[in-house]
């Protein structure tokens, strides 16, 4: 009687860690990229693309570009990454479109990454963190983007909202705009860089978990020659953190190139791309080759463990 029960809770445990695992964003984004391969797909709807798909641009040409985009996406890549910007650009119309963009991946079972990059003091953080993480949220992604420029700890209210609520968040580290390493490549007191000391703070929260963290890092997929001249290879390799690695295609950055700059982190980054792939766009079928050749390109040179 004694021993059944004992069974019956450790069972029932058991259920509980493994339901709470598989909700885990690090655990949905493993079972994504052992899908689809590790290609993140940008929404970047510039005012030249909204042109080139012959839409107008606003509100109206951007809801039609989205839904294009969604029916081009959904249940082909592993993860999608509408930026903020260029639906915010057009108000409260504008962040109705992101809306409806994001719940209709998620109604696909697609994985979204909104790009807001956020950072501001910890208190504000918290409002800015409830406008996107948890079920709760207006504008809910899978997991938002921020920026720990204001100090590591002001992410805090994000970080733990996303751990309660089974939510991602990628922090920058090494951005992919040439401006970036004057503040990222800058030394603290204990010698490391600014960028070595936010993977090892990413590190630390993700400790003990499986092959993704919760916790990501954004590091350029141009960065290459500074992850050899800073050594970061190895501390990202270490670091069970999604790479989300932006700048494939339009930036200049090939699959082939992002797998010898990350070098022992290669099975962790997500290459992204927006602008090369929608330039196929408007026509659907155009789109969708666009995204299974960028798809495998990207699977091929990063193959997964
Ligand atoms: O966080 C990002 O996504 C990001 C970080 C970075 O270092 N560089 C970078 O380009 N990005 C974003 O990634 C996307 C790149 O778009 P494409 O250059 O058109 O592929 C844009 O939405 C950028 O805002």
């Amino acid at each position: 009687m004694c021993s059944t029960s004992s069974a019956s809770r450790t069972i029932t445990r058991r259920w509980t860690v493994a339901q709470a695992d598989s909700q885990r964003f690090g655990a949905r984004l493993e079972e994504a990229v052992d899908q689809f391969g590790p290609l993140c797909a940008g929404i970047d709807p510039h005012e030249a693309l909204l042109d080139a798909w012959g839409l107008s641009v606003d509100a109206e040409g951007l809801g039609e570009f989205a839904d294009r985009c969604v029916e081009a996406y959904a249940g082909r890549v592993a993860l999608v990454k509408p930026q903020a910007a260029f639906f915010e650009r057009f108000g409260a119309a504008g962040v109705a479109v992101l809306e409806r963009t994001l719940d209709a991946l998620r109604e696909a079972d697609t994985l979204t990454l909104l790009d807001v990059k956020r950072g501001d003091i910890g208190s504000t953080m918290a409002a800015y963190a409830s406008a996107h993480l948890g079920p709760q949220a207006p504008t809910h992604a899978d997991a938002i983007t921020v920026s720990p420029f204001l100090g590591f700890g002001s992410l805090d209210p994000a970080l733990d909202l996303a751990e309660a609520s089974g939510d991602g968040v990628f922090v920058l580290a090494l951005t992919s705009n040439p401006e970036g390493g004057q503040v990222q490549h800058a030394r603290g007191d204990d010698g490391r860089t600014v960028a070595e000391s936010i993977i090892a703070a990413v590190t630390e929260r993700n400790a003990g978990e499986g092959r993704f963290g919760d916790t990501g890092l954004v590091v350029g997929a141009t960065t290459g020659k500074d992850i050899a001249d800073l050594g970061l290879a190895e501390a990202l390799a270490a670091s069970r953190a999604p790479l989300l690695a932006p700048g494939l295609g339009a930036q200049g950055a090939t699959a082939d190139g992002i797998a010898r700059a990350f070098g022992p982190a290669a099975g962790l980054v997500l290459p992204t791309s927006s602008r090369a792939i929608l330039a196929a766009g408007p026509d659907l079928s155009a789109l969708r080759d666009a995204v299974t050749r960028t798809a495998g390109e990207v699977a091929a040179a990063l193959p997964q463990p």
